[in-house]
């Protein structure tokens, strides 16, 4: 059976996950306790930070080091490491992270695309805020985050899967913008039980494992809401900023909101709202309808004290024979170009 010096040494080279320094260095090993004919080791380890998905990985791992040396069982208690050994790590694993989130030095501008509930085309918006940045000389990529619909790729167009280089996907690169879905890699879109913590892993292996090459913008698009996901984009990349969707109907506007006091809560900064779906135009008559109600887009604008970006009105795009793209408006669409003055205004507020 194990002996407390024995547990001691295996634990050593164990890393804080946030801080990036073994136990060792941070003294973080606290207390281990044995019970020899029970063959159970229990132990209270000091880390960064409680309770976080991070701490559940952790936690695997020193059971898995421990049983496999012999323990029969293990318990663990986590606490907070003291100020002082957070405040003498933290400024470098924070650089650190800020350099390898993407494995590239130059990091781009993150915008994630938010919305109340489903439905909205948060997810068109974001293929086609894409494509606009791009026509105005961007290098952009897109991360489809929305587990409950990985729409992404089927809205692109895209049939083929990434490539596997070494250790490190490629994403795939559809009309100049680099695509990244959970969709490539699950069957046919089946549902996934999905619990918080997997969809900070997710995000973390879509920013360490995808080789992303230098971009200007990464687009997130993510699921509707205001859930675990809008605080596991807060934690990897505080500098997020945010545009949120809704239609004009009061009441989408109402629940689209409580994504965006998210957004003011953990602060990211929102760079606007764009009102889809706003109204259907009478090829006839070029009489407006407002099918969706009136309003929502602006209401939203003035809760979250930011301004309309842009308002787009009921229409598909057209097909192209031979690039079938569903959901990509072209260049000389009406839509198309209404996501090119928004890109605009976009571009010039993140880069002013
Ligand atoms: N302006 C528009 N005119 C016509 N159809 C649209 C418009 N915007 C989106 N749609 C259509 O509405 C449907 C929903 O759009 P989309 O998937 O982008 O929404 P979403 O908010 O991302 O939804 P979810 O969160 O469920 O993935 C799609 O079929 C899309 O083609």
């Amino acid at each position: 059976m194990l002996s407390k010096e024995e547990v001691t040494e295996l634990l050593k080279p164990v890393n804080d996950p946030f801080l990036h320094k073994t136990l060792e260095e941070t003294d973080g090993i606290k207390s281990i306790s044995i019970k020899e004919e029970k063959k159970h080791v229990s132990v209270k380890v000091a880390i960064a930070k409680t309770n976080t998905a991070e701490q559940m990985d952790l936690q695997q791992e020193i059971v898995a080091i421990l049983k496999k040396n012999g323990a029969s069982t293990v318990g663990i208690r986590f606490e907070q490491l003291p100020d002082e050994i957070i405040q003498k790590y933290q400024p470098a694993a924070e650089a650190e992270q800020e350099k390898s989130l993407l494995g590239v030095s130059k990091q781009p501008n993150f915008i994630a695309v938010a919305s109340g509930k489903g439905g909205v085309g948060k997810s068109t918006v974001t293929v086609n805020l894409a494509m606009s940045l791009m026509r105005l000389g961007k290098k952009v990529g897109i991360i489809d985050a929305d587990i409950y619909g990985f729409s992404v790729p089927d809205m692109m167009g895209i049939e083929n899967r990434p490539q596997v280089r070494g250790e490190k996907i490629i994403p795939v690169e559809r009309f100049g913008v680099q695509v990244i879905s959970m969709g490539f890699f699950v069957e046919d879109n089946s549902p996934i039980i999905w619990r918080g913590p997997m969809l900070g892993k997710m995000l973390n292996s879509f920013f360490k494992e995808v080789e992303w090459g230098d971009l200007d913008y990464l687009l997130l698009d993510l699921p509707p809401g205001t859930g675990d996901i809008a605080m596991d984009v807060h934690e990897l990349i505080p500098s997020a900023k945010e545009v949120i969707v809704t239609t004009p109907h009061p009441s989408a506007a109402f629940v689209a909101a409580r994504a965006g006091q998210m957004a003011v809560k953990t602060e990211h900064e929102i760079l606007g709202v764009i009102e889809n779906m706003a109204y259907f135009e009478s090829k006839k008559t070029g009489e407006k309808e407002f099918v969706f109600g009136k309003g929502g887009g602006q209401k939203l604008a003035d809760v979250l004290q930011t301004k309309v970006l842009g308002e787009l009105p009921l229409q598909q795009p057209y097909e192209e024979e031979d690039e079938f793209a569903p959901s990509v408006y072209q260049e000389d669409h009406p839509l198309g170009k209404e996501y090119h003055k928004m890109a605009a205004k976009i571009v010039a507020k993140v880069e002013e």
